[in-house]
Order: structure tokens, then sequence, then C-alpha cells
């Protein structure tokens, strides 16, 4: 009888569980796969002392994600995860187990972080970016151009004003030292957060983790002061609570004064999470441009797309998306080869997947690398090719198994405004310079971060466009 039976797996060495079975591969996904080949679909392993089960194909996946979602709300609790929100990971909206408050989290921002093609919001989205393409710009003809140059650091601030200006109404000048600081700071956990640590399984390595423990919550704290000193206080100084929201963080703060079980600390991490999301498109934008210089035939193409759309005398905007396919094509390629995981989810109830059973609290990891790479899901999946997500109409298609922002009750909120953002940034980029690379970038596999110390371009611009 499957449903009494947990899945078959590893046996479990003592204290360690069967987590060198991970170490064997470059990244723990790609140890999921093999041992899928040996244990099946699902399996069961054992993860330091902590009962995990890995899924392996869409169907399950839907299953844990889609179908039993309410039974698989929970988020592992790792110490790392409590160090980064305040030492309570139920303060952050990704890493907090499923809530009535997460529920209403969640739909404050909805409005805000998954604006609609057509809203108001989405019109407030475009002039955003446009307004912050100009600095943009302007700061990257400060660069020597046709040398190696750092260019990572400033689309990490550009995507951080179009992030503060859009969510706070303000934005900050990119030599100032405090913002500097804090995008460095929400760029290192972004990187964090993408890695895996032994001490997350074993807390008895914590002793060993101390020092950098210590520097992931000095890292959060600064961020939280900078929040508090530089956006939320001038805020409330100017808020109409009578008034309509301005921006998100209006609706945040308007929000206390009507909801009893929402407290300041909740405002303030909610808003630090969507500024944080800045810190993803960032990085993404440098995993797609590393694709990029690989492969000339796809920036020139990306650039008779944007010359094309935009005459070449203005900037592009995200309503050009639709005339762009193959620019946005190229980031739902980059998207699929660098296979970002989804956050682990925890079995909040005893249920069961696949017809076997599942504990309450067991972890469950969603084997999304084999949906991205897998021969049984794309053709020729090694080879970077973004007409793979174009029709033959010309329309952007994505087959349904293709998740990169997850699906279902915990699905990505920032998903549309890395979409927006992404694409006029890089099609920004392309429309200005001939990008190379002195050095090859080396990717990590199944990781959507590039580490914050990364790869250098060199920058050649294109003919001079008087009128951008
Ligand atoms: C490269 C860009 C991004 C990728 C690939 C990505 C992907 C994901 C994935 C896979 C999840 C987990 C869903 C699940 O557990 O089922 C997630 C959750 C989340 N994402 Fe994103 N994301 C990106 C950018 C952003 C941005 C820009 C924001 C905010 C503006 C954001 C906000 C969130 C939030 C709040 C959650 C937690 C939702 C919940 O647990 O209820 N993400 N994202």
């Amino acid at each position: 009888n499957k449903k009494s039976s947990t899945a078959p797996g590893p046996k479990p060495w003592p204290i360690i569980g069967s987590i060198h079975l991970l170490g064997q591969h470059e990244t723990p996904f790609q140890a999921f796969t093999e041992l899928s080949k040996i244990y099946g679909d699902i399996f069961s392993i054992n993860l330091g002392t902590i009962p995990c089960v890995v899924v392996n194909n869409f169907k399950l996946i839907r299953e844990v994600l889609v179908t039993k979602g309410a039974d698989f709300g929970g988020r592992p609790d790792f110490m790392r995860f409590h160090k980064l929100f305040g030492g309570d990971r139920n303060n952050s909206l990704a890493l907090c187990d499923w809530s009535s408050l997460q529920k209403t989290r969640r739909s404050i921002a909805r409005r805000y972080c998954s604006p609609r093609f057509t809203s108001l919001q989405c019109d407030k989205v475009k002039a955003v970016a446009i307004e912050e393409l100009t600095v943009f710009l302007s700061e990257l003809k400060k660069l020597p151009m046709e040398t190696p140059v750092d260019l990572k650091p400033i689309v990490l601030k550009a995507c951080a004003n179009m992030f503060t200006k859009y969510m706070c109404s303000t934005s900050f000048a990119y030599d100032d030292k405090n913002f500097s600081s804090v995008v460095r700071y929400f760029d290192e956990i972004f990187w964090e957060i993408n890695q895996g640590y032994a001490v997350d399984f074993m807390p008895w390595l914590l002793p060993m983790y101390a020092g950098h423990m210590k520097k992931i919550s000095n890292w959060a704290s600064e961020i939280r002061k900078f929040i508090l000193e530089r956006i939320i206080d001038e805020h409330k100084a100017t808020l109409d609570y009578d008034g309509i929201p301005r921006d998100f963080t209006d609706a945040l703060l308007m929000h206390l004064e009507e909801d009893p079980n929402m407290n300041w600390q909740h405002i303030i991490f909610e808003l630090e999470d969507f500024i944080g999301g800045h810190s993803a498109i960032g990085n993404l934008v440098m995993v797609t441009l590393a694709a990029v210089v690989k492969y000339p035939e796809v920036a020139a193409k990306m650039q008779k797309e944007v010359d094309s759309v935009t005459g070449g005398n203005r900037y592009p905007n995200l309503f050009d998306k639709e005339a762009m396919p193959y620019t946005e094509a190229t980031i739902w390629e980059a998207l699929r080869q660098a296979s970002s995981p989804i956050v682990p989810h925890v079995a909040s109830v005893d249920s069961n997947i696949g017809g076997y059973a599942v504990n309450k609290g067991t972890i469950i990891f969603i084997n999304n690398y084999e949906l991205n790479v897998g021969e049984a899901y794309w053709e020729e999946p090694k080879k970077f090719k973004p007409e793979r997500f174009i029709s033959s109409d010309g329309n952007i298609i994505k087959p349904t198994h293709f998740i990169p922002f997850s699906t279902g009750k915990r699905t990505c909120i920032g998903q549309k405004l890395v979409q927006y953002f992404c694409f006029v940034v890089l099609a920004t980029l392309v429309q200005h310079f001939d990008i190379t690379v002195p050095e090859t970038p080396k990717l990590k596999h199944g990781c959507v971060a590039v580490p914050p110390d990364c790869f250098k371009v060199i920058l050649k611009p294109r003919r001079e466009r008087s009128q951008v």
C-alpha cells in the first residue's frame, strides 16, 4: 500500500544522512536528477537528519505546487533565513510559512508588484523606467570605453532606483555612499540566498559558521536602517491618510492603520523584501548578457530589433515588448539555462505525493532543473536558442512545463516587474553599445545569481545617436 509507505531512496548515514551524495555534482539538482534514475521520479532522502522528498517530473511538481498547494505551503527552518530577517524568517515573504498574514501581505503587494499590462501602475512602471534609463546611460558614458569595466554595480543601481522610484517615489545618486553600500548588501544577500550550505541541514555545524552568520545579520540591519531613515521616515511625514496612496510604501503605511494583524515590523520587512527584488533583476540582466556576449549573432538580432522598433531615436520601453519578441525570448532562454531553483516547500500537514505518504515537516525539493534542461522537455536543451520561445507567427510561446517563477499559491509575486525592467535595461544596453568580454564568463549552473564581483565587460558605443 503506497499511501502508507514513504517513497524509496538512498539509505541515510548516521548524522549526515545522504548529504554526501549532493556534493558529487555541480548543483544539488543535478544530483537529484541522477538519483531519480535509480529511485524514480519521487524519492526520499535524508539531509543531515532532516527528512526530504524530491519530485522530478512535471506531473508530480504540479501536484505539490497546485493540486495540493495547501498541504505544502511551508518553508524550511534554516538558521540562515532567520539571520536575514531580524531573527525570524516569518518576517520574510519568500521564506515564511503560509499563514493568513502571508495572504494579506501578498494581496497588498499584488497591485503594485504584479501590475497588469493595461493598468495605471503599468504606465507608472513605464515612466519610471524611461526616467531612470537617462540617468543610467549618463553613468555608463562616464565609464572608460573599449576597456574592461565593472558593469554590474551600475546595472544594480539602475534597477534599485527603478524600484525605489516606483515603490517609494524616491531615488538616489549613483555616488551616494550609503546607497552604494546598500545596493551591494542586497546583492550579497541575493548571492547568499542562492547558495546551499551544509549547515542548513546540520545545525550542529553552526559554531563553524559564526562569523558568516554575523556578517549576514549585519548586511540585513544596515539595509533596514537605510530604508527607515532614507525612505520610510520621509514618507510618514508627508502621508495623507485620507488620500489615495501615492505608491506601495503609502499603501503599506495606510494598511498598518487599518489592520490590527499587521505591525510595524511587517511593513518594514515587506518593503525591504520588494525593494530587494531589484537584485534579482540586475543579476538576471548580467546572466543574460553573459549569454549574449557568447553568441554575437544573438546580440546582432537584438540590436536589429531594437533599432527597427525605436527607429534609433528613443529608448525602448515596456510597451515595445510585443514588437520585440526576440529580445524577450533571449531573456526567457537565459532564464531557462540558468535554471534558478524553486525555493523548497515544506509539508504543513501529513499528506501524500504520487501516492506515497509524506509526513508533516518533510522538506520538498522541486527539481525544476530537469524541467528546464531535461531531454524529455526540450529539443537540444544544451543549445542557447531564443527561437524556441517564438512561434511561427512571431509571438512568444512558453511551454506549460517552463515555470521559472514557479506556480500555485506561493508563485513569485515579482515576475511581471522582472519581465518589464529586465527587458528595458537589456534592450537599452544593446541599443547603445556593442558589448564584448575580455574573458568568457563562467556561470554557476542552476543559479540565476552571479557573484557580487563578477565578469567585466567591454563597451563600445554604437553610432552616435544624439536624439536618445
Ligand atoms: C530573476 C528573477 C526572479 C526569479 C527567477 C524568481 C523566482 C521565484 C521563485 C521560483 C519563487 C518561489 C515560488 C515557490 O516557492 O513556489 C519566488 C518567490 C517569490 N518571489 Fe521571485 N523571482 C524573481 C524576482 C523577483 C522579484 C523582482 C520580486 C519582487 C519584486 C520577487 C518576489 C518574490 C516573492 C515575494 C516571493 C515569495 C512568494 C511566497 O513565498 O509566497 N521575485 N520567486
